[in-house]
């Protein structure tokens, strides 16, 4: 499991750790992790490390200093590194002293923007590799001008030191002009921008060095379930099982108008477990045909006994869908309520007095869903949905490039796919089967959307392949991303 931590804990933990050790000690650690990355990311790309050029971006801060000491340590391979000052007042002493001890050139941004053609003003042009240190931990909003206009002259791979600049390091909003690196090397502890959209996807690969600090930061903010965490979760048969032990899903979706969503939602909780899986609605007939051995009836009174409940896509908002909500928040089982299901919470307040206190709820809105659920996003993703998840007590999961999850408890989970294949109709109608499965099966609802979240995604990179997929072959191909986990049977 990922641990990440906000940037005021993490700078926290830093003071406890930096008063304990030599000055400098903390800064000097973390330059050599990136001088090695980038001296690695020299080799793979240009055969070599001496001989080639690396150019610094150096803001007012310690992240410059990093950058600098990671230079000095690149000169001592060979390396020409030229370091181009953002804010030479402010440039971070020591830094640039041991870089010009070890050689190296030192040039102004103001110089490099001049466009003179002097070898050192060509820093940026002639460079094989850019290390960005123009703000860490401290940034706000966008990259000034200056150093957009510096970034913008860059050709170079770049290899960002803690985050890329320009992106906010807590919510992950990128506002302005920001840097998108090849690589990201950060210290002590992961933070949110390297897991949530749209900063993640300029992060490059992300590498963790450790500067001690794992002892003082405590608990994490939120937590990022690796394949272990998910396979560690599903719900396999066992030798004692029936089709009734493991759990009955029962799946109040789609209709006349909607077919579709009643087979999507029913495939993504057929094929994520064993067992018996149960639908009641208007599309009981297209539900049979495709899913002979689910229980099909054309309406909840008939439908029988269920673990949980899985409602909301394609049903539609008119006075039997809200009926239908009511009567599954009634039913005393885990509901997980999707689309529609969200839309009527959010316009029928009264709703909510359906429900038996206590009894889990899941509710899956995407952006625009939830605006109708808790008001306005806002940037910070995290914290809307935390306050949501409070404010319906219950696990409350954010569709889309990151998914953001949380409990009433504030307990976050962040699934961030890096891909974008599941971005297609119906899809979503898979994802909340596959939940269903899950709380059908008996696991915690915050895990059970964590999982989902997971496994909707390795379906959707397994079917995809490389080309888009529809929503039908995301959810066929859940299997595969089961056996791909090699969960134990
Ligand atoms: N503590 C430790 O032990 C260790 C810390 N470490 C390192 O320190 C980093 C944190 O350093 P930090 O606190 O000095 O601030 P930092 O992020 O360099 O910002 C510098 C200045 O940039 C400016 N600025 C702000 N926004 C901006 C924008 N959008 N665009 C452009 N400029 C912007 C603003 O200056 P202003 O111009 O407002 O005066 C701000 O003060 C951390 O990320 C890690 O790399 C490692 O060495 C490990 C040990
Ligand atoms: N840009 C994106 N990158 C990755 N996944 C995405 C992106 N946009 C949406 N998704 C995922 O695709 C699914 C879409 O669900 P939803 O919006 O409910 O669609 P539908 O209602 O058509 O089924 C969700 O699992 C969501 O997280
Ligand atoms: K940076």
């Amino acid at each position: 499991m990922r641990e990440v931590w906000t940037t005021g804990r993490i700078r926290a933990a830093e003071d406890v750790v930096l008063a304990r050790t030599q000055p400098g000690a903390l800064m000097r650690r973390a330059a050599f992790a990136v001088s090695v990355h980038a001296a690695r990311m020299l080799r793979e790309r240009s055969g070599r490390v001496a001989g080639c050029r690396v150019a610094l971006l150096v803001g007012a801060g310690n992240n410059g200093g990093d950058a600098l000491w990671a230079g000095a340590f690149l000169r001592r391979r060979g390396v020409g590194v030229t370091a181009v000052l953002l804010a030479p007042d402010k440039t971070h002493t020591e830094g640039l002293a041991a870089l010009r001890r070890a050689g190296g050139r030192v040039v102004t941004a103001a110089d490099v923007s001049s466009e003179r053609s002097d070898g050192d003003s060509n820093a940026l042009a002639t460079a094989d590799l850019v290390i960005d240190g123009i703000v860490g931990l401290a940034a706000r909003g966008g990259l000034r001008p200056d150093a957009a206009a510096l970034v913008e002259r860059v050709t170079a791979p770049i290899i960002a030191v803690d985050l890329p600049s320009g992106v906010d390091p807590d919510t992950g909003a990128v506002t302005g002009p920001a840097v998108a690196a090849a690589a990201t090397v950060t210290f002590g502890a992961y933070k949110p921008l390297h897991v949530l959209a749209p900063a993640a996807s300029r992060c490059g690969e992300v590498h963790l060095i450790d500067i001690g600090l794992r002892p003082e930061l405590g608990e994490p903010d939120f937590r990022v379930l690796d394949p272990g965490d998910v396979a560690a979760r599903l719900p396999l048969p066992k030798p004692a099982d029936d089709k009734y032990t493991q759990g009955v899903v029962g799946v109040a979706a789609g209709g006349s108008t909607y077919p579709g969503a009643a087979v999507l939602t029913t495939s993504g909780a057929v094929l994520t477990k064993s067992g018996m899986v149960r639908y009641a609605g208007s599309a009981a007939d297209v539900v049979r045909a495709r899913w002979p051995e689910v229980i099909a009836t054309g309406s909840l009174s008939d439908a029988g006994r269920v673990q949980a409940w899985v409602t909301g896509p394609g049903l539609g908002t008119a006075s039997g869908a809200r009926e239908t909500v009511r009567e599954v928040l009634a039913a005393d089982v885990p509901v997980i309520a999707d689309a529609d299901a969200v839309n009527l919470l959010a316009a029928h307040p009264d709703l909510w007095d359906a429900r038996e206190p206590g009894t889990p709820l899941v509710l899956t809105p995407h952006e625009r869903e939830f605006a109708r659920l808790a008001g306005d996003i806002g940037d910070d993703h995290v914290a809307a949905v935390v306050a949501a998840a409070k404010r319906c007590d219950a696990v409350v999961l954010l569709k889309g490039h990151s998914t953001v999850i949380a409990d009433q408890d504030g307990r976050v989970l962040v699934h961030y796919t890096g891909r974008a294949w599941p971005a297609t109709a119906g899809s979503g109608d898979v994802l909340s089967g596959i939940i269903g499965a899950l709380l059908a099966a008996g696991v915690e609802p915050l895990f059970a959307a964590g999982c989902a979240a997971w496994l909707h995604d390795s379906a959707a990179a397994i079917a995809a392949s490389g080309a888009p997929t529809p929503a039908s072959l995301i959810a066929e191909a859940i299997p595969a991303a089961i056996r791909a986990l090699e969960p134990k049977t």
